[in-house]
């Protein structure tokens, strides 16, 4: 049986009562965590101060996913403050290798995201300075939209690129995430997976993330152990 990572989206938990939150996804792989600036995207969430904190509170790994601008410059203190792992949109780094090399250098996985409408090929060679690439599958912004399945070609040949080139980096996707979709974007090459309203918009979180899990294994994906 193949495996995968589920990373549940705060985004769609109560702001009011995270670390309460964070206790109804204790077997998830990891939280994300969305950081968002109300300039790359249309919305605005929260910062460093409470993913320090955040990390205070919980024995989950940070999957921070900066939607930010000017993000060569603020980056670098997620992974400072003890992210797991920072996502960096392509869209807003004007050095994406020499932020990448940061990131690893101050101990967090370097990541990097996507939106739908970016095509993936002119990163390829990026690829072994990467720990992990996110190619979105909503425009980035807000929990709860449709998944967009136009991105599922893109998933297909980051997945080849990524094999084909024998790199352990790992493919997630954000947005849209359901027990039907995440099967899609599974079978397409994905292998960690975002979910926002799926995971919290449930009365039994912990069961969501349990049953995403095992409808993404039924879809046969090495485990990338990203975490
Ligand atoms: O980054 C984002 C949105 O921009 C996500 O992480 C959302 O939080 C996903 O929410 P759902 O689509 O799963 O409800």
């Amino acid at each position: 049986m193949s495996t995968c990572a589920i990373h549940p989206s705060i985004l769609s938990a109560d702001f009011a009562n995270l670390a309460a939150e964070l206790g109804r996804i204790a077997r998830a792989d990891a939280v994300h965590v969305d950081v968002m600036d109300n300039h790359f995207v249309p919305n605005l969430t929260l910062g460093l101060p409470v993913v320090k904190r955040l990390g205070e509170v919980t024995d989950l790994p940070l999957d921070v996913h900066l939607m930010i601008g000017d993000v060569d410059r603020w980056a670098p203190g997620y992974a400072d403050a003890g992210a797991a792992s920072v996502t960096f949109h392509a869209e807003a780094s004007a050095a994406p290798v020499r932020l990448a090399r940061e990131l690893r250098a101050r101990g967090a996985k370097a990541a990097m995201a996507l939106r739908p409408a970016t095509a993936v090929e002119p990163y390829l060679d990026l690829l072994p300075e990467l720990d992990m690439l996110l190619l979105m599958t909503v425009e980035p912004g807000f929990g709860g939209q449709a998944f967009l399945d136009v991105v599922l070609p893109k998933i297909r040949r980051a997945r080849a690129a990524i094999d084909g080139a024998g790199l352990p980096v790992a493919l997630q996707v954000d947005g849209g995430i359901t027990r039907d979709t995440i099967l899609r974007a599974a079978e397409a090459g994905a292998d960690v997976f975002v979910a926002g309203s799926s995971v919290y918009g449930t009365a039994d979180p912990a069961a969501a993330v349990d049953t995403l899990r095992k409808t993404a294994q039924a879809a046969a994906r090495p485990a990338p152990n990203m975490m």
